[in-house]
């Protein structure tokens, strides 16, 4: 059975998620997850809250709580919202854990025997006004690279390009705004990613098939102006993992901690490894090539400003540690999901957050718009007329309509269950099984290929292929003249829904199932388009007399003043 390793980007603890966060890592890895367990893999699907640093710390002060505590229970916020949005993780973990300690304090000690880490003495921006070291992200200024005013002091969101506090141009503080900042000598641990520039070059070269996005972020910090960086490994902070040679003391480190960007990606492990600790399973026959990972294919997905850590800092903490850890297959990077004419934002609050989005319309609807206009090859914007037009026309008119209309008209005529009939296929049957053979094929292909927004297309053309079946075999006028006929066209109606139940459950699982379930074909399996007669078969499997139900309407259209309301609601900030 193949098997498919899967990690989304861990998302940050200290607060809920917005649309773009979900449609720029969990959601299209659920996506991936449902479509290849539909396939028959065998899947490991991961994702945890990210824990550490020194926003967490803040945002447990501003709450008024512990930090251990506060991180607690935003863990239980964003794993109740992941449900609600059908995120199907096989384990949803924390980076806080005594597994990710573990192998944290793991990785460093290996890589100091490696040679790989190296302590040095450097300089940190300490804030007066503040009374403290200011980590990274808590420096703000001006970009060296291209000049953006906002930069933070690990990264520089408008190049992407990573930085040094110290490189900063007018830096000041962003917890006071204060400029009174000193640099003082601290010593930290260094992992020397220079010393693997030529490993990591030869790794990325050996991947096969990796998108455009993906690389040229990679190659580009691999060589652009002195090429990759040392990068600093630990912080003064309390909390977090604290820096240990695995299980012994590390001289001269006490009281710091692991820098977060360090542990994170080191949670995917972790997570996996909680997941064995807390279901009775072996997480090394994922993660470790001499244990039984060989033949697993893992694929990451993320955002792209969590490249870089994805294709050199975490690569490089596995390739070395010396030990045959598994690495990404494949790195399915996104552009930015934008909202209503500026970005989403956590820190000014901007946009729909998951929690919003279910207090008004049930995931499905979400999830389908979200998908379908992934920001896959450009960024792309979230508008309420976009959202409205999408879901009254996709879901309500193409998909719900077809399903109450199939289903209705059956049970008026002929009674919940498949009517009698001969199979004897005309022009309109004949067309429609070659054109929805075709469509299959090419949705399957994409969605093989991670293609989100074609395999969207693709779906959108099938449900469309119902519509125009159920209006030119009209078994609404059929059934005056030829009631034999018309029995044919509901039933081969019939099994339509059955197959949209099955196909478009990674997209929509919840109107999936309620199709699956009226059609009391839960379980069927995916039909494999390589496989010849794969649709007529389909088309064909609920035979005379299988009994159905009518389902509750599945989607319900957006009004004018709904989508008035909303967007007046979600202007401005939270
Ligand atoms: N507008 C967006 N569109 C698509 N993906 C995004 C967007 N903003 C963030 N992401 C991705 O969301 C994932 C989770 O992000 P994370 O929780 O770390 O928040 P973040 O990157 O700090 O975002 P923000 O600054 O908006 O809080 C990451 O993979 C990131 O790349
Ligand atoms: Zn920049």
């Amino acid at each position: 059975m193949p098997r498919t390793l899967i990690t989304s980007a861990i998302p940050y603890i200290n607060g809920i998620k917005h649309l773009g966060n979900l449609v720029g890592s969990q959601l299209p890895a659920d996506l991936y997850a449902r479509y290849r367990r539909a396939r028959g893999d065998e899947v490991m699907f991961i994702c945890a809250t990210d824990e550490h640093g020194t926003p967490a710390e803040l945002a447990a002060k501003k709450a008024g709580k512990p930090v251990a505590e506060y991180c607690a229970e935003m863990w239980q916020v964003q794993k109740d919202l992941a449900d609600g949005f059908r995120l199907s993780f096989d384990h949803f973990g924390r980076s806080s854990s005594p597994q990710n300690h573990r192998l944290t304090q793991h990785f460093a000690a290996r890589l100091d025997d490696a040679g790989l880490i190296e302590e040095r003495s450097s300089r940190q921006v300490y804030s007066h006004a503040d009374g403290r070291f200011l980590p990274d992200r808590y420096v703000e200024g001006t970009c060296p690279n291209c000049g953006y005013e906002r930069a933070r002091g690990d990264q520089c969101e408008n190049c992407t390009k990573q930085l040094d506090p110290t490189d900063l141009i007018e830096p000041r503080s962003a917890i006071s705004g204060s400029t009174d900042l000193e640099v003082r000598e601290t010593k930290h641990l260094f992992l020397l990613q220079s010393k693997l520039r030529d490993r990591l070059d030869q790794w990325i070269d050996g991947q096969e098939g990796w998108p455009n996005l993906t690389v040229s972020i990679a190659k580009k910090w691999l060589h652009d102006g002195d090429g990759l960086q040392d990068r600093g490994i630990t912080r003064d902070l309390d909390w977090g993992i604290p820096v240990q040679k695995g299980d012994d003391p590390w001289p001269g480190m006490e009281g710091k901690v692991f820098y977060v960007w360090f542990d994170a990606p080191i949670e995917y492990i972790a997570g996996t490894a909680e997941w064995a600790d807390a279901h009775g399973g072996d997480w090394e026959r994922w993660w470790r090539t001499d244990k039984g990972a060989g033949d697993v294919r893992y694929v990451q997905f993320m955002g792209k400003d969590n490249v870089p850590f994805h294709t050199l800092s975490f690569p490089a903490t596995l390739l070395g540690s010396g030990e045959p850890w598994k690495t990404v297959d494949y790195l399915k990077a996104f552009n930015y999901l934008n909202y209503d004419g500026g970005q989403f934002s956590t820190s000014q609050g901007r946009g729909v957050f998951m929690d919003q989005a279910l207090s008004i319309l049930p995931a499905d609807y979400w999830r389908w718009w979200l998908l379908s206009h992934i920001p896959e090859n450009q960024d792309t914007e979230f508008t309420w007329e976009n959202f409205q037009t999408s879901v009254n026309k996709d879901l309500a008119d193409v998909l719900g309509n077809f399903v109450s209309r199939v289903t209705k008209f059956c049970r008026s005529k002929f009674g919940e269950t498949v009517p009698e009939h001969v199979f004897s296929p005309d022009t309109n049957e004949e067309h429609l099984v070659q054109s929805l053979g075709d469509l299959h094929q090419t949705y399957q292909t994409h969605m093989d290929n991670i293609e989100i927004r074609k395999a969207a297309a693709a779906l959108r053309a099938m449900w469309v292929l119902g519509n125009e079946y159920l209006q030119a075999s009209a078994p609404w006028s059929t059934i005056k003249t030829d009631p034999d006929a018309a029995a044919m066209q509901v039933a081969f109606a019939l099994n339509l829904i059955r197959f949209y139940g099955i196909v478009s459950a990674p997209f929509i699982p919840d109107a999936a199932s309620t199709m699956l379930r009226a059609m009391r074909a839960e379980g069927a399996e995916w039909p494999d388009a390589e496989r010849p007669d794969t649709v007529q078969d389909a088309l064909t499997a609920l035979p005379a007399g299988h009994a159905f139900t009518v389902p509750e309407v599945m989607f319900a259209k957006i009004t004018d003043d709904q989508r008035e309301d909303w967007a007046a609601r979600f202007a401005g900030n939270r």
